[in-house]
């Protein structure tokens, strides 16, 4: 018997049908899973299969390449806003000792003369691995129609116009991020972790089935639970930003990523980070505050402040 989904399993093909309900029914399901669980897996996403297994190839070969060659590509003059980040630099929020893994930032790719093109870093694209760029630059755009898609159904469970959120997010400082988990470390701090508990900063987060299990999100009882579902969806969470702006009534749900049994298995995984323009205000929107008992609980802020202050926090500003 297979192991039961432990987070609401929702198909995208619900919102892009002609049928009412069904699309009513996709913003009911995405509204209910993420101010209940912070959670989901979104099935019929649209990503063709062999695009996720090449930028999976890719990523592995990338993170093969001796340390001397990666290196040439750590920006930390940007804090690693692209390209690539060494081992055990990043820490979660409140915790010292250093996650064990490393990866690779894709960010923006605006035209030029676009308003915002400078105000981005220029991706950084390794010569070493032709295909990388192409690849990573198509599944960064097949991943932000489906967060933006998402975008909409949070506006409108809340009764809003589905413009809200989405239009936040659009041409916003967005990141996929590679990562590779290595075998663990002989030396590894006893207190340190693939990824150390944590909540995500930005919207919200779409992360592409990793290589193996291993992540785990806390239910409201404080427990860690696993997290199961059908093979080839796209895990949602909801993050921080998301839940300032509709004063709590979105959750940004506590995870992590544990060690392996096997110490010397790796992972990869492929998570995307929805951010909205840095100038965008995440001020708690009036109808939430209504939702959430009448008093605003979070600041008002633009998304720029807050992920600079978080950035901090976690050792990469
Ligand atoms: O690797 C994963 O599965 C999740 C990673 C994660 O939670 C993060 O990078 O924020
Ligand atoms: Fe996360």
């Amino acid at each position: 018997m297979s192991t039961p989904n432990t987070i609401p399993v929702i198909d995208l093909n619900d919102y892009l049908s002609d049928d009412k309900n069904k699309k009513q029914k996709f913003v009911d399901n995405v509204g209910a899973a993420l101010k209940d669980v912070g959670f989901f897996a979104l099935t019929n996403h649209g990503l063709p299969q062999d695009l996720v297994s090449e930028a999976y190839s890719i990523s592995e070969k990338f993170f093969k390449l001796d340390e001397a060659t990666k290196r040439k590509y750590e920006n930390l003059e940007i804090q690693g806003q692209r390209g690539y980040t060494s081992f055990g630099r990043e820490h979660a929020k409140d915790h010292d000792a250093p996650d064990l893994k490393e990866f690779w930032h894709v960010g923006q790719d605006l035209s030029d003369g676009h308003k915002l093109a400078d105000v981005y870093p220029q991706n950084i694209w390794p010569k070493e691995l032709p295909s990388f760029e192409t690849t990573m630059k198509d599944i960064y755009q097949q991943l932000e129609r489906c967060s933006l898609q998402i975008l909409e159904a949070c506006s409108l469970y809340i009764g809003e116009d589905k413009s809200l959120f989405r239009d936040m997010a659009v041409d916003g400082n967005t990141i996929l991020r590679l990562i590779h988990y290595p075998p663990i470390p002989e030396d590894a701090n006893p207190a340190s972790v693939r990824a150390a508990a944590h909540e995500d900063i930005n919207l919200i987060t779409l992360l592409i089935d990793a290589t193996t299990s291993g992540l785990e999100i806390m239910d409201r009882n404080g427990n860690w639970l696993p997290v199961v579902t059908p093979r080839g969806c796209i895990i949602v969470d909801s993050g921080d930003m998301l839940q300032n702006a509709s004063n709590g009534f979105y959750k940004a749900t506590t995870h992590r990523v544990v060690n392996p049994n096997d110490s010397r298995s790796r992972r990869f995984s492929m998570p995307f980070f929805v951010h909205a323009r840095s100038e965008v205000p995440l001020n708690p929107i009036a109808s939430c505050v209504a939702k959430t008992g009448g008093e605003k609980k979070y600041p008002d802020i633009t998304a720029g402040e807050y992920l600079h202050q978080r950035l901090k926090e976690i050792g990469l500003s």
